[in-house]
């Protein structure tokens, strides 16, 4: 017997009826981990076993035989189930969850011999996972799903725990982008396609599911669509393309299949044409760190930066304009119009945030109760969430607000009598499950308050009793208590025990169990109230579980009414944690419009100003002009603040179009259709590509991709290559950019040979950042002025950064000779003196001078002043000085 209460015997092969059981299920889930419930426990078998335990860290321990051989078994209770399942998926593994569908004494019912009904009722993958511990309560949790081939494509995108579902036209080239920009955990690919695909989603941190390729077929989709939304026709939601059709049932197929007939809910698809959003390659969006840092959270990211948002669901909005800012000014303009008109209220932005912070996560509560995985605690997040909505619209109301406020504050009334009915339904703090009840109020169903009453009177009861018989018995000291195999008994010390076992009390007390230091005692009347106690127990409980469902249908009923007041919720946090920086840091409303122009006063870098901030310095704000000549050369020292400045242009634009404020004096800028930036040069060497490589690759996508719209950020193209060829690639890629792509551009590098070219071509000018010398050390002024640098103390930096003094020393003679020989020569010469670089590092490795091996001889402590004073004539007779 175990923890299931079941018996389990082998048959004539060995095999017993429950593991023939497990094996049947096992069988159709071969890819996933089978976790098997048993009684309290999810066990797992055989290869999952030795897997789970090794990617747990638990005890693999055996248990019974199969053909003749120990099964290994491990196991992890049910009450903590979800932290392993957590650990479980992040390791890449998908849990097949076969529960018990029926009581263990059902079963025997069947016969001695029959197992407990299990079946799968879940599958748990990357992509649809819905419990808060498992999920980043800030962010998305997407699964997507791409269908198509070289020709059409589309990628479809769901979220289970919020309803969001999204789809665009898509080509496998520009999948990658795609990818970097949503983060899915899950992606949805055709099985045909999986080593293809395979590189570009593990890029992403995507988990590629292969499915049948019929899964992804429109016909099938559409009708799969239909079926879900219950509608004739999809053309109310808009109209999609093949692909898209495939991809989207291709994701709600997988849906049904993982969570076994459990619906969760999902928003409408929106569709997304291309010209939505601006264009952000996956290597532009990790060199500009807008959602996540280099590390890969999202501290030191500009989201990490920008994030004042109060709910859950603002944090995830924000989080989606980031990623996709808008190429349409309608949309850009009414974002902005919003936190326009809060920053001229700050009070009532105070007063949004102040209630807002008490709106629980909408969304994710819906969808748990949606996939019947949802408690009171749900229930009573919603509950709490209609009062904030009904509140903040009473807050927006009362102004006259444009157009996106004044649309939020209509939607945030939510469904008719349903916060109401919550309201009276639920007690202030539901528990999280529904099982043991205490959730229902006082006063909300007379049945209830009537099962409770027995309930609580039976314990008034008990109370009394205990009195009572204490002062029958003559006993102060007894007690009624309650233990777990004999229910309620009176108990007696062993001294007083006597007393109740003689007549005449031996009539009533009738004697259970003698303990160490105990012994108690059953009463016919204590059992008649025992009984009376548990039915009225069992009576509560079952009205407040069928009170949970009806609430819970009720909500569901109510699903896309609540939803939309989820989202403008959202937007409202959105709008005023935006206003809210704005006020705080200063900010200005950007200018946009078509044309293409860029033209910043006064900019800063939003992350490395709030990291200076945090060190006590001041960030300096520099001024970015593309408007007349669109494409601008940087120079300057390193650590002068080239990278900052031409990321601070990029996530200018960013913040714009996403519908921030900025942080500049003024910005004005024609709207970005696509964003390049080549900032930092990384290895590749996973893909065995050189940083050289890499950077060629990328420079190769910016300069076939960026159009009139782009705005290309390029940092020191070509130093990873000896130096000419580097000038050349650079020199190209400068007028390819100025000439052909007619792009706004920022282009940083060392090369001060470019700024000649950047001087004679109309479309191009130069910049540097300033820095001086202060006796003798290098000053960084972090300011950017027009005009070529006039040199690029790279040498400094490098004493700045500790190399030996003898090397510094050394790399300045030669800096002065190439420079010299530069100077009298003209550039042909300076290639002439290429050469100098090989000869110049053995040299650069020599014996010790003259006077470096005497001064090792010297012990200055030995010395007398006067043969200190010959010491130093003969250092510099040594040093051919004098
Ligand atoms: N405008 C600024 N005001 C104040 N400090 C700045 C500014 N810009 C950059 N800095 C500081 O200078 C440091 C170096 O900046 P950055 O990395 O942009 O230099 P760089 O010129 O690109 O250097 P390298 O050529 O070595 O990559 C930054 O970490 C920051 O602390």
């Amino acid at each position: 017997m175990d923890g299931s209460g079941e018996v389990s015997g082998p048959d004539s092969r060995g095999v017993t009826p429950m593991m023939a059981q497990y094996l049947e299920i096992k069988g159709r889930h071969p890819d996933a981990l089978l976790f098997y419930r048993m009684g309290d426990f999810y066990e797992m078998f055989f290869e999952d076993a030795a897997r789970a335990a090794e990617a747990l860290d638990i005890a693999l321990t055996t248990r019974g035989q199969h053909l003749g051989r120990d099964i290994p078994m491990c196991g992890v209770p049910v009450g903590t189930a979800e932290s392993y399942l957590l650990q479980l998926i992040r390791k890449g593994f998908r849990v097949a969850i076969a529960e018990q569908l029926e009581d263990p004494a059902e079963a025997r019912k069947r016969g001695s011999k029959s197992v407990v009904r299990r079946d799968v009722v879940r599958l748990v993958t990357p992509g649809t996972l819905t419990e808060e511990s498992l999920l980043e309560a800030r962010r998305a949790n997407f699964l997507a799903a791409f269908a198509g081939s070289r020709g059409e494509g589309a990628l479809a995108w769901a979220d289970i725990s919020t309803g969001a579902f999204g789809v665009k036209a898509c080509a496998v080239r520009d999948l990658g982008a795609e990818l970097a920009r949503l983060a899915p955990r899950e992606l949805l690919v055709c099985d045909e396609q999986e080593r293809e695909l395979e590189a570009v989603a593990g890029e992403a941190g995507a988990q590629v599911t292969p499915l049948p390729k019929g899964a992804f077929e429109a016909g099938g989709g559409e009708r799969q669509l239909r079926a879900w939304f219950g509608v004739a026709t999809l053309d109310g939601f808009g109209s999609f393309g093949k692909a898209e059709l495939g991809a989207m049932g291709a994701l709600v197929d997988y849906l049904d299949l993982t969570q076994k007939g459990a619906r969760p809910h999902l928003s409408p698809p929106v569709r997304e044409s291309e010209g939505d959003c601006v264009e952000i390659d996956a290597a532009t969006r990790a060199s500009l760190e807008v959602t996540r840092a280099m590390g890969g959270g999202r501290a030191g990211s500009l989201l990490g930066c920008v994030d004042r948002t109060v709910t859950a669901g603002g944090a995830r909005l924000l989080e989606a304009r980031l990623a996709a800012p808008s190429r349409r000014l309608s949309v850009i303009a009414a974002r902005l119009d919003a936190v326009a008109a809060l920053v001229e209220r700050p009070g009532l932005v105070r007063n949004l945030r102040e209630e807002l912070r008490r709106a629980g996560d909408m969304d994710r509560a819906l969808s748990r109760l949606a996939l019947d995985r949802g408690g009171p605690r749900d229930l009573g997040a919603l509950r709490d969430a209609l009062g904030v909505a009904e509140r903040v619209a009473g807050l927006l109301g009362g102004e006259d607000l444009p157009g996106l406020l004044a649309g939020a504050a209509e939607g945030l009334w939510g469904p008719e009598g349903l916060r109401e009915l919550l309201e009276e339904a639920l007690v202030a703090s539901p528990p999280t499950l529904a099982r043991d009840g205490g959730f229902v109020a006082a006063g909300f169903a007379g049945d209830l308050d009537g099962a409770r009453r027995l309930r609580d009177e039976g314990r008034a009861v008990i109370a009394g009793m205990q009195a009572e018989y204490a002062e029958r018995t003559g006993v102060a000291s007894l007690k009624i208590r309650h233990n777990g195999t004999l229910g309620y008994v009176v108990e007696v010390s062993t001294a007083q025990a006597e007393k109740l076992r003689r007549a005449p009390l031996d009539a009533v007390f009738h004697h259970r169990q003698t303990t160490g230091s105990a012994v108690r005692f059953a009463t016919q009347a204590l059992s008649e109230t025992e009984a009376r106690l548990l039915n009225a127990g069992e009576e509560a409980l079952a009205i407040e579980r069928r009170i949970f469902g009806e609430l819970r249908s009720a909500v569901l009923a109510e699903a896309s009414g609540l939803a939309r007041v989820a989202g403008r919720l959202a937007e409202v946090d959105v709008a005023s944690g935006l206003a809210d920086l704005a006020l705080q840091e200063g900010w200005t409303r950007p200018v946009l419009d078509e044309s293409r122009d860029f033209e910043v006063r006064g900019g800063r870098h939003p992350v490395v100003e709030a990291a200076l901030r945090r060190q006590g310095k001041p960030f300096v704000a520099n001024d970015c002009d593309l408007s007349a000549r669109p494409v601008k050369l940087l120079t300057g020292p390193n650590m002068g603040g080239k990278s900052t400045y031409l990321r601070q242009a990029a996530l200018l634009a960013v913040l714009a179009q996403a519908g921030s404020f900025v942080p500049a004096e003024r910005l004005r800028m024609g709207l970005v259709s696509r964003l390049f930036s080549r900032v930092g040069a990384s290895d590749d060497l996973a893909r065995g590509r050189s940083t050289f490589m890499v950077e060629m690759v990328e420079t190769a996508a910016i300069l076939h991709r960026a159009d009139d719209r782009s705005l290309v950020l390029l940092d020191e193209i070509g130093r990873g290559t000896a130096t000419w060829d580097g000038l050349s690639i650079a020199w190209a890629v400068l007028e390819h950019l100025e000439g052909v792509s007619r792009c706004r551009a920022i282009f940083a590098t060392h090369y001060h040979e470019l700024a000649e070219l950047a001087a004679r071509l109309p479309g191009s000018a130069s910049a540097h950042v300033a820095a001086t010398e202060w006796n003798g050390d290098l000053v960084f002024l972090h300011e950017v002025r027009e005009g070529a640098a006039d040199r690029s103390y790279g040498v400094q930096v490098a004493r700045l950064a500790g190399l030996p003094p003898k090397v510094v020393a050394r790399a300045k003679a030669v800096l002065r000779a190439l420079e010299a020989r530069a100077r009298e020569g003209g550039p042909r010469a300076l290639e002439d003196e290429l050469p100098l670089f090989a000869q110049a590092a053995p040299e650069v490795m020599r014996e010790p001078s003259a006077v470096e091996e005497r001064l090792g001889t010297v012990r200055p402590d030995e010395l007398s002043p006067r043969e200190a004073l010959e010491l130093v004539y003969e250092l510099k007779r040594l040093a051919g000085d004098g």
